[in-house]
């Protein structure tokens, strides 16, 4: 789904109610469900029933309340603001833009889809900050539509590139074409510091991945892929590390020949050459897609669990490092090395309502990190429960040095069982994917490498 065409849909409300539930009321209210012959009180049940599984809040200023329900619409996206603020949590803290979601029954990926586009559009800070301000509905609608067309492909003047970024693509690209490269793969910063001269003698194939997601992105050539990571908290490999793992996810990698890799200090000015297999690393992702078709475990939702994981390794929580376990895939297997800790918090709840790659469950999902044990997900990413502590009934001899015994159980699950792993950990803050008892990836934080 365009960002365009739910903008369009979007409709904008003034909120006066003072708290959550009376907001979504205010909000429900808003939509002639006459038209639809449909009863709010339907609607407000489905709602009530997502937020008691988890909160809803996306970040400090925003909440998503949502739900899918029985009606032929396709979706409905209903934008409200506060001037004053609703008191959306139980400390009574007060939210100022609440967006209500509601998708029609029966497909359960458009309604994680209609929710990424909305989280996606408000992902700015400084975004949500001007809607907050904005004077009345009519200046949101202004601001909505324009961010919109901002997302559109535009020309940007040409940037001053740095002379080295220059040069290091001219000498990246005489290595690619002699070593018959399959890929090019440029992680940095931005999209307009790409210099795209040098780049025109390349013909083969472009993999970008910048970690500052941005509008003004200019693409002339054929044969490139853009990857937008917003994980800046990464060393400058792991940068493009998670730029493979993409691009293999994404099937414009073959596993056999080389990717030369072009990286700069924090993305900026571009000053090493890195030659890869991506086969070496990436194995996880390869033999997936080939051997496992029948238990193969969506891509997405690793690539959703690492990205909490980077999340969780920058963050930690109030302020303390944080240590973490996803199990993803084979749960009919893992289940029978498991013991649950604590009571299950997800138990219960609709597969529908928790999904990991609902992106209104990311802060719940990280509240549960802090939990003892791990969190098992399921090949299509619905988290089956919290705080379980995996038995898995042999060790991993061959695993590299300093790891304990998250990672060690981690490996070993692995090594019994076709789940993959990701963890995070306490004391170092890397990132490490696990699959068939080995590391296949591990992800770094920069203040660790200092480059
Ligand atoms: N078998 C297991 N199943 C689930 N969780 C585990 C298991 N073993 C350890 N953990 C979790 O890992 C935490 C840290 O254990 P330990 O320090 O030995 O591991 P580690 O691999 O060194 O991880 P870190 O680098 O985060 O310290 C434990 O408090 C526990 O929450």
């Amino acid at each position: 789904m365009e960002i365009e065409e739910l903008v369009n849909s979007i409709s904008v409300v003034e909120l006066a109610a003072p708290s959550r539930l009376e907001a979504i009321r205010e909000l429900v209210d808003s939509i002639n469900w006459q038209e639809h012959s449909f009863l709010p009180d339907v609607v407000m049940n489905a709602i009530e029933e997502r937020e008691a599984t988890a909160q809803t809040i996306i970040s400090g200023d925003l909440a998503m309340p949502h739900a899918i329900i029985d009606w032929e619409g396709d979706h409905c996206v209903v934008f409200g603001r506060s001037r004053e603020g609703v008191a959306y949590r139980a400390t009574g803290d007060k939210l100022h833009l609440i967006v209500l979601v509601l998708v029609g029954q029966g497909d359960h990926v458009r309604h994680l889809e209609v929710l990424a586009v909305v989280a996606e559009l408000l992902n700015d800070e400084g975004f949500r900050r001007s809607l907050i301000c904005a004077k009345a509905a009519d200046d949101i609608r202004g601001l909505l539509a324009e961010r919109c067309r901002q997302s559109r492909p535009a020309l940007l003047p040409k940037a001053e590139l740095p002379l080295m970024s220059v040069a290091i693509v001219q000498h990246a690209v005489g290595l690619a074409e002699s070593l018959s490269a399959q890929a090019l793969l440029l992680a940095l910063d931005r999209y307009d510091s790409i210099p795209w001269e040098p780049l025109a003698c390349w013909k083969g194939r472009l993999l970008i991945i910048t970690s500052k997601s941005s509008n003004d992105v200019v693409i002339k050539r054929d044969n490139t892929h853009l990857f937008d990571s917003p994980h800046n908290s990464l060393s400058r490999m792991d940068r493009a590390n998670l730029g493979l793992l993409l691009a293999a996810a994404h099937g414009v990698l073959d596993h056999e020949s080389d990717v030369v890799c072009i990286t700069g200090p924090r993305g900026q000015t571009l000053d090493s050459i890195t030659v890869t297999r991506p086969a070496i690393h990436f194995s996880a992702v390869f033999s997936m897609k080939e051997q496992r078709a029948t238990t193969s475990i969506s891509a997405s939702v690793i690539l959703r669990v690492l990205s909490l994981a980077i999340e969780l390794a920058a963050e930690g929580r109030e302020a303390h490092p944080l240590g973490a376990m996803f199990v993803i895939g084979d749960s009919r297997r893992v289940l029978k090395h498991t013991q649950q800790l604590v009571l299950n918090p997800f138990h219960g709840f609709a597969r529908r309502l928790r999904n990991i790659l609902d992106p209104s469950l990311a802060e719940t999902v990280k509240e549960f990190a802090t939990l003892d044990g791990a969190f098992i997900v399921q090949a299509d990413g619905t988290i089956w429960s919290v705080g379980t502590y995996l038995n898995p009934t042999s060790r991993v001899l061959d695993l590299p040095g300093g790891l304990g015994a998250r990672h060690q159980a981690a490996a070993a699950i692995t090594a019994e069982t076709d789940a993959v792993a990701v963890t995070v950990s306490q004391s170092t803050g890397t990132v490490t994917l696990f699959q068939d008892g080995k590391v296949v990836l591990t992800l770094e934080r920069a203040t660790l490498t200092r480059w």
